[in-house]
């Protein structure tokens, strides 16, 4: 099936070349390949999506590590933007499970420095923080300090402070963990939401949650290890299987869990997870 909406995918954005890594003596990752394409889609400013799933233990949290630019692989690249710069904390921006903030500044101030942070001047700053706090529904919330928030409003000031202290590319880490359907569907639609804001916005969902990521994502990496020719496993993950969820008519859709090809999908990488 291909998509019912236009789009097309053009210069490489992100590109994972041989990368592996290796921790106390054991491969870790082994010359891992993964290419993350813009995105284009006429009419419209169109990020990416990309679902990094695996099995637990397989490598997820060392690969998330590689791309945000906070481990350096033993050999091979990580290369970002249209002009392919090593991923680097200035580039890539982190969303950390725990939504890392300064416990003593306002949710205002935590934004502030952000911006501070990637440039800008004390006024700029302030500006660009308020209109984040605007556009994420926390404008009630400016002076509030990040203790005073709910779960699900952390994670937005999160997200909002990553964009403004990085450039064009976030990574999450588990951004569905201990959520109901209900707050799932809110993340799923901000993360939408933030991909649409800039076209070469770019998400990699580091993720458990199959259901969720194929929800939201318009890519699916699946992570696993290859066997040798007589079945043995051999050590060091992979990127398996790249899913394209465009061609199958599976991203972009609101109602996406109701259309057909949904719960199989979820179902057959649930079924690959077991082999991989
Ligand atoms: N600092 C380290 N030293 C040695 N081995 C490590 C280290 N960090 C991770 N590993 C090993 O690397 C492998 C991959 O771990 P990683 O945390 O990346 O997996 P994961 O897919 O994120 O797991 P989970 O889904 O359970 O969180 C595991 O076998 C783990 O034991």
């Amino acid at each position: 099936m291909s998509s019912e909406f236009q789009f097309e995918r053009t210069g490489v954005l992100l590109e994972l070349q041989n990368v592996s890594v290796t921790r106390g003596g054991v491969p870790v990752l082994r010359d891992l390949n993964a290419t993350v394409r813009d995105v284009v889609r006429p009419g419209m400013s169109q990020g990416q999506v990309v679902g990094l799933l695996g099995p637990s233990g397989i490598g997820k949290t060392t690969l998330f590590h590689v791309l945000a630019g906070l481990l350096k692989p033993d050999s091979g690249s990580v290369k970002v933007g249209a002009e392919g710069k090593p991923a680097s904390p200035g580039l890539v921006g982190v969303v950390a499970q725990n939504y890392v903030l300064f416990e003593h500044r306002s949710v205002l101030g935590n934004l502030v420095i952000a911006a501070k942070q990637a440039g800008m001047t004390g006024e700029q700053a302030r500006a660009a923080s308020l209109k984040y706090l605007e556009r994420f529904g926390l404008a009630a919330h400016a002076e509030k300090y990040p203790m005073q928030l709910s779960g699900g409003q952390r994670q937005r000031v999160a997200i909002a402070q990553q964009l403004l202290c990085s450039e064009l590319y976030l990574v999450m880490d588990e951004p569905f963990s201990g959520l109901d359907v209900i707050q799932q569907e809110n993340v799923q639609r901000l993360i939408q939401e933030v991909s649409q804001t800039h076209e070469h916005n770019t998400l990699i969902l580091v993720t458990h949650d199959v259901s969720a990521a194929v929800a939201v994502c318009d890519t699916i990496w699946l992570m696993g290890r290859e066997r040798d020719a007589a079945g043995a496993v051999i050590p060091g993950a992979r990127i398996m299987e790249e899913i394209d969820l465009l061609e199958r008519d599976l991203a972009w859709h609101p109602d996406i869990r109701t259309r057909p090809g949904y719960i199989e999908l979820v179902n057959e990488i649930k079924g690959k997870f077991a082999v991989l």
